[in-house]
């Protein structure tokens, strides 16, 4: 399966005539598109203009679509084919802007010289009124060194730019945080943490993005221990805290007792090993794990969980699966067991399409745009804060993980990521967090070494 994913914007005149719309949307979803949104832009007593967004994998399959549509009788005729996503990109995402009117001479004085003079001078005198007079106690920094970049892989930060302007729009939208992108000219840990500590005075925390294992771990161990303001990568406990939501709602609809389940992952790096690390934590008996990098599995091993060398023993045995290789149709849909739970998880392409796995027999199944970590990092920022806390524990990644679970209707596996309310949520149960007696986890030392007959999820 091709990696691309493309996205185009068909501007299509479809005759005004009841089961138009159908025949053209039959038409392209057999020339294999998947239909987003569908804006209807006139409507005419012979023809209606329809701007259709659709999903294909790859160039020839959008000149296989177009030419279906062109060939289709009637009347339809497509007017426009427009890359929306790279155009709306223009400019870039994200800007910074005043919040103060400066329209006088008084203004320019009570913003800049010499009235802002006052106001370092208070700060000097008691630093934490830095919290009261600027922004920097609601500004997160962003940070990647592009080296894993969604699944696209180590394509570098400014090439990531776009992923990191997307999460500070997330920040300010669902959670009213300031998201700074820093872009790292650096893979080497020992300048990364170095600079990370320089520009650090300027945030009140440190969200690192898509920084490729296995640096990211030494990367955050670091930085949570020398930074007293909290540090999350997001890659790691973010998608972990989703990860666990997600599962914890399959289990709960399909009557099933998470702890007692088999959790099988795919892909052991920054995402997997601490999905595996979340999952051991919260009382999951049954981990295993498989990675092509044995040191990646002897990580994994070192954390109490099983390591095995195949992903169909894997899928053999498990009846909750979590992928995230960053390798597109990785699984196979022979591999799929009746019954599973199926997360595959990766971006932008997920190990195997959900309605794939659904119709081989898993039970539930997702991919990583809606299973995705922004259900977790807005509110899980807006949450230390609120409270001021200066660390991001393990007891508040699970408080986030249960009240996202606790907003998903029953039946789904999440909520919708763009319900505030999810946010708001997941923000107060981080900020509720009793921070003092929250204590190191240790994590269970756990090894299956036999195959147990699979229980179904069904
Ligand atoms: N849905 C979500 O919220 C999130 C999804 N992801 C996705 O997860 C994927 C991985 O991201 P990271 O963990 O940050 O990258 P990473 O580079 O740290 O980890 C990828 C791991 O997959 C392993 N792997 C690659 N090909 C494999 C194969 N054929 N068989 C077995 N193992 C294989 C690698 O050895 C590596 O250990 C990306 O596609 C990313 O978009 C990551 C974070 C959040
Ligand atoms: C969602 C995300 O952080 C990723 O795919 O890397
Ligand atoms: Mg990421």
């Amino acid at each position: 399966m091709a990696n691309k994913h493309i996205i185009r914007t068909l501007m299509v005149e479809i005759p005004s005539v009841p089961g138009s719309l159908g025949k053209l949307t039959t038409v392209i979803g057999l020339a294999g598109g998947d239909i987003g949104e569908v804006e209807t832009i006139q409507v005419g007593p012979n023809y209606t203009t329809r701007n259709i967004t659709v999903q294909v994998e790859h160039e020839k399959q959008l000149s296989e679509l177009l030419e279906a549509v062109h060939q289709l009788e009637g009347g339809f005729r497509i007017h426009t084919v427009s890359d929306e996503v790279l155009r709306s990109h223009e400019g870039g995402k994200i800007q910074m802007k005043s919040k103060m009117p400066i329209e006088s001479l008084a203004d320019l004085r009570r913003v800049y010289t010499p009235g802002v003079a006052d106001v370092c001078r208070v700060i000097e005198e008691e630093p934490e009124k830095a919290g009261i007079y600027t922004s920097i106690g609601n500004t997160v920094a962003i940070v990647t060194d592009g080296t894993a970049i969604l699944g696209l892989g180590d394509i570098g930060p400014v090439a990531g730019m776009p992923v990191m302007e997307g999460k500070s729009a997330l920040f300010d939208q669902l959670a009213g945080i300031n998201g700074v992108p820093i872009l790292l000219n650096t893979k080497d840990p020992d300048q990364i943490v170095q600079t990370v500590k320089s520009i650090s005075l300027g945030f009140s925390g440190i969200l690192l993005e898509d920084i490729a294992s296995p640096h990211c771990f030494e990367v955050e161990e670091r930085l949570k221990r020398e930074l007293d303001i909290p540090v999350m990568h997001d890659d790691q406990h973010g998608t972990a805290v989703v990860t666990l939501s997600a599962v914890i709602s399959a289990c709960k609809s399909a009557g099933v007792d998470l702890r007692k389940a088999r959790v099988g992952q795919i892909g052991l790096g920054a995402a997997g090993l601490a999905i595996c690390r979340m999952m051991m934590a919260y009382g999951v008996k049954n981990v295993i794990g498989t990675d092509k990098s044995q040191i990646a599995m002897t990580r994994l091993e070192n954390y109490g969980g099983c390591s095995v060398d195949s992903i169909e023993k894997l899928m053999e045995c498990s009846d909750i699966v979590i992928a995230t290789t960053g390798i597109p149709g990785l699984i196979k849909k022979e591999w799929v067991r009746q019954g599973q739970v199926i997360l595959a998880l990766s971006n932008p392409k997920p190990e195997i399409e959900p309605e794939e796995a659904l119709q081989a027999g898993a039970v539930y199944a997702a991919d990583g745009r809606s299973v995705n970590n922004v259900l977790g990092f807005p509110g899980i920022f807006r949450g230390v804060l609120n409270a001021g806390f200066n660390e991001i524990t393990h007891s508040m990644l699970v408080a986030a993980a249960e009240a996202i679970a606790a907003c998903t209707k029953p039946g789904d596996l999440v909520p919708h990521p763009l319900d505030s309310n999810v946010h708001k949520m997941v923000a107060k149960a981080v900020e509720n967090v009793d921070s003092l007696s929250d204590k190191e986890v240790k994590h269970p030392k756990i090894c299956i070494q036999r195959k147990v007959p699979l229980k179904s999820f069904a």
